[in-house]
């Protein structure tokens, strides 16, 4: 079996590392357009309903332009990288440890994760569906991300030499992130969301603090950290770790590709407060893993083929 994927964006950051990631694979016949051709409407229709999967890598109007593109009758299915779909009905939300591996493998349109959301999720989706912590809390979110995850633009600048030691942004509150944290978390309140970025080309840092001492029933720290891991139990991609001895989580300037993301919890020595925490690379899990993990899921492969994990 050899599926026809055309990747649209293909030139940009993150199809640039879905490519590298589906190269060498006999499963797949990628497809790309090159020079002109790449935002030429008539070669990119002919292309995307062609495709029996079409992974969109654009920015978000120009993702809505490819999805009106595809004739239904042609049956490509769509993996959307942007920030278009996330919380648009009849699209499947392309987290399987969330959403379900069977959902994500039976679906014709999946809208991939934004990179943030993919850490909060991780951290307070299975919290708040256990019944362990609150949908009605008032959720914040403090986030740090290399600055590929702002994509070429962003590389650009950072690349120029006028880059910031650290930036923190979204203080009009109204992140594109937003949406989707509140309704894949099921919770009733906005988050509060406060990211950076800083000249680390790659990785992301998310984190939840807690006040437990103030939520109904106190939570403890551990039972948090034994509800994420039996959570995400088995999963080769998802790891709770162990926090002990952990006195901080630095991004490194040159991190390794990784599709991985590491979750702690953390929590101080009365109980009462929290420290909630994903660390994950914006262009792996947050981006094109997740892509290459949904792909792999809809043409009934292991889910993991492709991806970079530890050995
Ligand atoms: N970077 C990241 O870490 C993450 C990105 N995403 C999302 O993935 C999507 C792509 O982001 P990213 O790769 O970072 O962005 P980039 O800006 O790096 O790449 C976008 C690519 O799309 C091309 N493009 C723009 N308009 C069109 C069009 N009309 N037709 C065809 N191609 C077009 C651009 O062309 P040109 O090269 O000429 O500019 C560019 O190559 C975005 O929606 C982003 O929000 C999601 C999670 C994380
Ligand atoms: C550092 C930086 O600028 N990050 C981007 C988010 C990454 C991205 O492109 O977002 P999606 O996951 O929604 O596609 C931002 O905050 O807008």
């Amino acid at each position: 079996m050899t599926v026809s994927v055309f990747v649209d964006g293909a030139a940009g950051t993150t199809g640039l590392e879905i490519v590298e990631r589906l190269q060498g694979r006999p499963e797949f016949a990628v497809h790309m357009l090159d020079g002109e051709r790449r935002k030429d409407p008539a070669a990119r229709r002919e292309a995307l309903n062609e495709a029996e999967i079409a992974i969109l890598c654009l920015p978000d109007d120009a993702s809505r332009e490819a999805v009106a593109m595809i004739d239904p009758a042609a049956g490509t299915r769509v993996i959307d990288a942007s920030s278009a779909h996330r919380t648009a009905p009849g699209w499947t939300y392309g987290f399987p440890e969330l959403i379900g591996r069977e959902t994500v493998a039976a679906a014709t349109r999946v809208s991939n994760p934004g990179c943030y959301p993919t850490g909060f999720l991780a951290l307070v989706a299975p919290l708040v569906r256990a019944g362990v912590i609150p949908a009605d809390w008032p959720y914040t979110v403090n986030a740090v991300s290399g600055y590929s995850g702002g994509g070429k633009a962003l590389i650009e600048q950072f690349e120029s030499g006028g880059a910031p030691a650290f930036r923190a942004y979204a203080y009009a509150m109204a992140h594109k992130h937003q949406p989707e944290m509140k309704a894949h978390a099921g919770l009733e309140h906005d988050v509060i969301f406060a990211p950076s970025v800083v000249p680390a080309y790659r990785g992301m840092i998310v984190e939840v603090p807690l006040h437990l001492g103030a939520m109904p029933g106190n939570p403890t720290a551990d039972v948090l950290r034994d509800t994420l891991r039996r959570f995400f139990d088995g999963s080769p991609v998802v790891s709770v770790r162990d926090e002990s001895g952990i006195g901080e989580l630095v991004l490194e300037e040159n991190a390794a590709p990784s599709d991985a993301m590491d979750l702690f919890v953390f929590g101080n020595e009365g109980g009462g407060h929290a420290r909630l925490v994903a660390r994950l690379d914006n262009l792996g899990k947050g981006a094109s893993g997740a892509a290459v993990q949904s792909l792999n899921l809809m043409c009934g492969l292991d889910q993991t083929a492709g991806l970079r994990l530890p050995a």
